[in-house]
């Protein structure tokens, strides 16, 4: 259902300047034509380096298995507009129409401006792990955005400069652990791990561990899991990619449910997404001149969409 493209011809592990961008076409097809159909892709081969998704795994767990007094040194603040730092179990509700909110928590980490939300008194190889791996999926977010300028035939740079600052100031790209604990204390009617939602932002990359759990749903069917597949990373487009396109490529809701069976309820989940947004000040007009949806900067856009989830 939900496609698995070899990314090797643009892996990480090649230098950009060494590549041959008429041997690209091919895979920014595959990409771009899976994100008209399901809004999702599986891509192998990417060429994040297997130790830092293992490391950062492990450092995260080892933050969300310390007791909530602990944790709430770190907090995200109060202040919608601040996205660092840990969010509470049952703090979000991605789906607002559900009855009770998400049995999950996360630790939202951005290049700047974090200091005073990091545990580094408890976990002292915390920023370093994150930020590593923060600049490895920038990267890999750049060559699939390069890819689809090449899918949507627009010049071929167009999405590397409205993201140029990814990692800096002016640039709310996020890398978000996040924690689902076993679920041992009960579960409220209605309640889910991650209620349905699409995301806001330009693309996605996510990596899971092996529990399962993620659900998709495409245009006119019902949701459909996607299963983990080892070493591959899944990547989605959100909501403004999906304006910016004129709805020539789509957001797919997804959602992660209590899985059915005992043992799998009795452990803990994680996943990491990187989510990526234009730099703060980038105008968001239909690319293709309609004006299907009125402009908008991509920061207010953002903002926006945080004043309802919190
Ligand atoms: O944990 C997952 O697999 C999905 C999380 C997600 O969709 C999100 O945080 O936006
Ligand atoms: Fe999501």
């Amino acid at each position: 259902m939900i496609p698995v493209v070899d990314f090797t011809t643009y892996g990480l592990e090649l230098k950009r300047e060494e590549v041959d961008p008429n041997t690209l076409k091919l895979l920014a097809d595959q990409i771009c034509d899976a994100f008209k159909d399901v809004g999702f892709v599986y891509l192998k081969h990417h060429g994040i380096t297997k130790s830092f998704i293992d490391n950062i795994f492990s450092i995260s767990k080892d933050f969300f298995e310390k007791p909530v007094d602990v944790k709430q040194r770190y907090a995200r603040s109060l202040d919608v507009t601040n996205n660092h730092g840990w969010v509470a179990l049952e703090r979000e509700k991605l789906n607002p129409e559900r009855p009770a909110a998400d049995l999950k928590e996360a630790y939202n980490f951005q290049l700047v401006d974090n200091k005073q939300s990091l545990p580094l008194d408890i976990l002292p190889d915390f920023h370093s792990v994150f930020s590593g791996f923060y600049m490895q999926c920038q990267e890999l977010a750049y060559r699939v955005m390069d890819l689809m300028c090449m899918g949507l035939d627009i010049n071929k740079d167009y999405f590397r400069e409205c993201h140029h600052l990814i990692g800096k100031k002016g640039n709310p790209t996020t890398l978000r652990s996040l924690y689902y604990p076993p679920l041992t204390n009960g579960v409220k009617p209605g309640q889910v791990r991650c209620g349905e939602h699409s995301d806001y932002g330009t693309v996605t990359l996510l990596f899971q561990d092996d529990i399962g759990g993620l659900e998709v749903k495409p245009s006119n069917r019902d949701y459909v899991p996607a299963v983990p597949i080892q070493d591959t990373v899944l990547v989605n487009l959100g909501d403004l990619m999906q304006r910016w396109t004129a709805d020539q490529l789509g957001a797919t809701k997804h959602r992660v449910l209590i899985p059915e069976e005992e043992l799998k309820r009795n452990q803990g989940r994680q996943s990491l997404a990187f989510f990526v947004h234009p730099d703060d000040h980038v105008m968001i007009e239909c690319l293709d001149k309609s004006n299907k949806y009125e402009p908008i900067s991509s920061i207010d856009y953002l903002n926006m969409r945080f004043s309802v989830t919190y």
